[in-house]
């Protein structure tokens, strides 16, 4: 069975499995297997807001707790008090939820890694005096009690409608996540987590996106905190404590942080483990513990993972017996390469400086790089050509000068905001996310420029599959262009440096950039991976995008090039054309004389002597 049967089939088994679990308690099952039930699917939807957070997008924001118990608190004061409708109180614990969770996810702006962990940890801790300090509405320490039964539209719910509208919701919420997680909106989590600097790379805010997640996170949470209450009639801040942080981070570990399912596997293990240890109680927090090692050393991303690997590893064998060319086949360079027709813009660099403390990297430069031409960057070591690529792409601030696309200046716009421009880009080491296909991560370069709604996405409305339909036509199209038609559903973190580099060319071109910025795309290649690369790098050229290359292998910029700009200590010295820069007194003194005719010399000088039978 392929990959995408298999996942045909678990959507068609879905409806199946809620509608068999909505009716369990008209088969007979007694009162404690259903709060049992009840209990797994209010922990899971908690575990899957972790799992957004932590999993996809990679933050070490902890704090679902406090989340889970503002939803909670919010539902049992306005049952009490104002209104006992499960619908309205749903609604508002979601909304307290969110707000929280955009509030205490503010320093994730901010910090990162361990720093916002232990910070949102400290929130768990103070949700007991915060619950004192309102003491007189919320319980205090004695616990909130009386929590009416649920009403739903003016009808009281009883046990089985509960518990029916528990399993409906908790179903969609995770088909919502579902449909999140696999759409572009997942891909750009998966990204931010790899790297911010990859995430503005295809025209998403890392703040923005960082804000969706917190957000996002939280409506499980709140949702699972509206059910606890309504389910216990009863609240106790010590409920919501550090012990309660540990069996969820345990069951996000244990059942897969990047799954969607895994939070439903985590916390049907963490609720139905301790029934099973008498002396539970006792040792509580070192099971609890047991089981996040276990989970963290055993399992690479839990139980979920090990699911998924065994099923790639049936589905190679199947692919094997039915027939050659796998995912794992190796990259073939293509005989000819030809992509759509692009609107190059110039870009204009004009007077640009930055400076580093007391360094001045990039001293007053200017220089213009024409649509459907490919202009090199040239020059020693330190001499600033990274830093002029990132003053370009947006990621430095400029401290004179002007940078425009077209007509349109582009400097002093965040980096993102470039990309969405046009601007595509390579980096000097590739930057390639984990956990998504060769397919998934080249068009990840469209999300720039083709821009749909989380909304869109979650509910799967038209606008979503009309993208989805294109993105599939433009990646295809891309990688049969580079020869990774073969490696479409290959992870790409798997790939050798050659082709990560064509992945790399492949993203920046997807989204039809205007002007895409390599820097040192030569690399590290062996000879084979240039003569690809000489090749698709023209058929860029021919197709009208404007490419500015920085690379060391002076050979390989001059077979290429159709304008060389060198610099030096942060100053341009010579523009000229190859054979003029060849032959440019200075630049051969301070740069081609040290070694800038260096490795695939003889890679290029082949090249060199095809090109220009071309042109001729
Ligand atoms: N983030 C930074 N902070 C401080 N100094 C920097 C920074 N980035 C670059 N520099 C300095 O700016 C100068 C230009 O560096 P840059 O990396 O742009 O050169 P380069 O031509 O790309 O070099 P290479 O070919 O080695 O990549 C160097 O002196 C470098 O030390």
């Amino acid at each position: 069975m392929t990959t995408g049967a298999a996942r045909r089939l678990a959507l068609a088994g879905w409806p199946v499995i809620v509608g068999l679990v909505a009716v369990l308690p008209w088969l007979g099952l007694n009162s404690a297997t259903i709060r049992l039930v009840l209990l797994i699917a209010i922990l899971s939807m908690v575990v899957s807001g972790l799992n957004l957070t932590l999993g996809y997008a990679g933050e070490l924001a902890l704090g679902q707790v406090p989340l889970y118990a503002a939803g909670a608190y919010t539902t049992g004061y306005l049952a009490i008090n104002v209104i006992d409708d499960l619908l309205v109180c749903l609604l508002a614990a979601v909304a307290v939820a969110v707000l929280l969770g955009v509030v205490t996810g503010l320093p994730g702006l901010r910090l990162g890694g361990w720093a916002l962990a232990i910070t949102s940890f400290f929130v768990v801790l103070l949700i007991p005096s915060v619950v004192n300090i309102f003491g007189d509405r919320l319980g205090g320490l004695e616990g909130l009690n009386g929590i009416p039964v649920p009403t739903l539209l003016g009808s009281e719910l009883g046990d089985n409608g509960f518990y029916v509208v528990v399993i409906l919701v908790t179903a969609a919420w995770f088909a919502v996540f579902r449909n999140i997680v696999v759409s572009r909106h997942g891909a750009a989590f998966l990204v931010l987590k790899q790297s911010p600097v990859l995430a503005t790379a295809i025209g998403t805010s890392p703040f923005a996106t960082k804000v969706t997640v917190y957000a996002l996170s939280a409506v499980p949470a709140g949702i699972a905190g509206c059910f606890i209450a309504y389910l216990d009639a009863y609240l106790s801040p010590l409920t919501f404590g550090l012990e309660l942080a540990i069996v969820i981070l345990a069951a996000a570990i244990l059942g897969g942080a990047t799954s969607v399912y895994g939070a439903i596997v985590g916390a049907a293990i963490m609720e139905i483990g301790p029934l099973r240890i008498t002396v539970f109680d006792q040792y509580a927090l070192v099971v609890y513990g047991a089981f996040l090692i276990a989970g963290g050393l055993l399992l690479r991303n839990g139980l979920a993972g090990v699911t998924e690997r065994l099923g790639r590893k049936a589905a190679a064998r199947l692919r094997r017996r039915s027939g050659p060319a796998g995912d794992a086949a190796p990259a073939e360079p293509p005989a000819a390469v030809t992509f759509p027709a692009v609107d190059g813009l110039a870009l204009t660099v004009s007077g640009v400086s930055k400076r580093f403390g007391g360094n001045l990297a990039v001293d007053d430069v200017s220089f213009e790089a024409g649509p459907g031409r490919i202009t090199a960057l040239v020059g020693p070591n330190g001499s600033g050509k990274t830093t002029l690529m990132n003053l370009i792409s947006g990621y430095y601030s400029l401290d004179g000068g002007t940078i425009r696309l077209g007509d349109q200046v582009i400097s002093g716009l965040p980096a993102h905001q470039v990309a969405r421009r046009g601007v595509g880009r390579t980096f000097q080491t590739p930057l390639i996310p984990q956990g998504l296909t060769v397919m998934d991560a080249i068009v990840t370069g469209r999300f720039a420029r083709h821009r749909i709604s989380l909304a869109e996405s979650a509910l799967r409305l038209p606008r979503h599959w009309k993208a989805l339909d294109a993105e599939r036509r433009t990646g295809r199209q891309i990688m049969e262009s580079l020869g990774l038609a073969r490696q479409a559903g290959t992870p790409a973190a798997d790939l050798a440096l050659g082709t990560r580099r064509m992945l790399e060319l492949g993203r920046a071109i997807a989204g039809g950039s205007s002007l895409v910025l390599l820097d040192e795309v030569a690399s590290g290649l062996d000879e084979d991976d240039i003569h690809g690369l000489v090749r698709v790098l023209t058929s860029m050229r021919d197709a009208g995008i404007t490419i500015l290359l920085v690379e060391h292998n002076f050979a390989l910029v001059r077979a290429l090039a159709d304008t060389i700009v060198v610099l030096a200590e942060g100053r341009v010295i010579a523009t000229g054309s190859p054979d003029e820069i060849a032959s440019h007194p200075e630049v051969v003194q301070t740069y081609l004389g040290q070694g800038g005719e260096i490795a695939g010399t003889r890679v290029a000088d082949e090249l060199l002597d095809t090109e220009k039978a071309d042109r001729a």
